[in-house]
């Protein structure tokens, strides 16, 4: 295979119109395929988000030269870092790429500032520049003091922080960040999870951050990519996304009941026909979403207001915050937040049947085209 020359100054060959990231990400397994076109521009930060198996890691591995794809292309900065069709592979070591996994891989017999000058030494900065270069990263990160420290003698956020440091000393074109609050206590992860946030808002490059925690990706990323069975389903920004979601899967990650059916005015017709009353007219197919909270059980059919009813069965009951949440099973399945007392007033327990309200003015109706 040929290889391209290292890559010093990612933006030289490319178009200046062109993201820093291109790349269409294709890997077949047999069973799974990937197929997933990423752009990213400099300063920007991208989170995947997907459920298990859904390719995220996947993704990663291809762009950090841990898998090659088995079609597509990766260029980065306009160089072309992976492109099988033309015999292109760029091996791990010279790729212009920063990377924090899950569980930091620091190694374990090298001092924190170690750590962090492997990166620059990786990339063939010399020992002393590469030094100076880990110890100012270190200082950034409050670290400072800790730098002759050994992995096993830092706390769980320090040592993440020397993975960041280690991953942004060689100034990458393209930082890619692996669940990296994942193995933090919630405490902890509050804290750096608001420091990674402003390393990442200083960070020149792209940035790629693959999570399954919702919160990340709302507070660290400009803009999410949904994928599904090794395919984008949605993408937007964070807003864009909890107002129209339209998979189960995001409608579950925004605390939504989503339902796809078909519009005629006032009534949309969703799962087996079911009508639902809406208060947005639209005609076609479309998507009726409504929250949790919007759902009012009662122990009989509730009469009077013109609004959704129906006969439910209860499945299941989970704590949800200070609320309860009752899955319910009947023409349509639906989540219902209560509040513990109204539970205990309504005797709730699983295989009750109950009636389930929703008024027509708590729905959201979208169409199911995107756009
Ligand atoms: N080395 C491998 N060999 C064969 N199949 C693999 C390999 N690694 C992953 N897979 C399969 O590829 C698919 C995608 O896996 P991947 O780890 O990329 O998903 P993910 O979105 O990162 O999931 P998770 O959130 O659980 O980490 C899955 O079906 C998985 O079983």
């Amino acid at each position: 295979m040929s290889t391209p020359a290292p890559i010093t100054s990612p933006r030289a060959t490319g178009h200046p119109d062109a993201p820093m990231l291109d790349a269409h990400l294709v890997v077949d397994r047999g069973t799974f395929r990937l197929d997933l076109e990423l752009r990213v521009e400099a300063g920007e930060v991208v989170a995947l988000l997907g459920p298990n198996g859904a390719g995220k890691t996947t993704a990663l591995r291809t762009l950090a030269g841990l898998e090659p794809l088995s079609d597509g292309h990766i260029t980065l900065g306009g160089a072309d870092l992976d492109r099988p069709t033309q015999r292109i592979w760029l091996p791990t070591e010279r790729r212009p790429i920063g990377v924090v996994f899950q569980d930091y891989l620091l190694f374990p017999h090298l001092s924190a500032v170690d750590n962090v000058a492997f990166g620059p030494r990786r990339h063939g900065v010399d020992r002393r520049t590469a030094r100076e270069q880990a110890t100012s990263w270190l200082h950034r990160m409050g670290l400072a003091e800790h730098a002759r420290r050994k992995p096993r003698q830092l706390s769980g956020g320090q040592a993440q922080r020397v993975a960041l440091a280690r991953a942004l000393a060689v100034n990458p074109a393209l930082l890619l960040l692996d669940e990296p609050l994942a193995a933090l206590d919630a405490r902890t992860r509050l804290d750096t999870r608001a420091e990674l946030q402003r390393h990442l808002g200083e960070h020149t490059g792209a940035t790629l951050l693959v999570t399954h925690d919702p919160l990340d990706a709302l507070v660290l990323a400009d803009r999410l990519i949904i994928v599904e069975e090794g395919r984008m389903v949605q993408e937007g920004d964070a807003a864009t996304i909890t107002a129209r979601p339209r998979t189960d899967y995001v409608a579950r990650l925004v605390g939504l009941n989503l339902y796809r059916g078909r519009a005629d005015g006032p009534t949309v017709r969703v799962g087996d026909g079911f009508p639902l009353t809406v208060a947005d007219r639209l005609d076609g197919d479309v998507f009726v979403a409504f929250p949790p909270s919007a759902v009012a059980l009662h122990p009989s059919r509730p009469d009077g207001s013109p609004r959704n009813t129906w006969p439910a069965t209860i499945t299941g009951i989970q704590r949800h915050g200070d609320n309860l949440r009752i899955q319910l099973d009947g023409p349509i399945g639906v989540a219902a937040d209560i509040t513990p007392l109204a539970a205990a007033q309504l005797h709730l327990v699983p295989g009750q049947p109950v009636w389930a309200a929703v008024k027509a003015t708590e729905t959201r109706v979208y169409p199911a085209s995107p756009g």
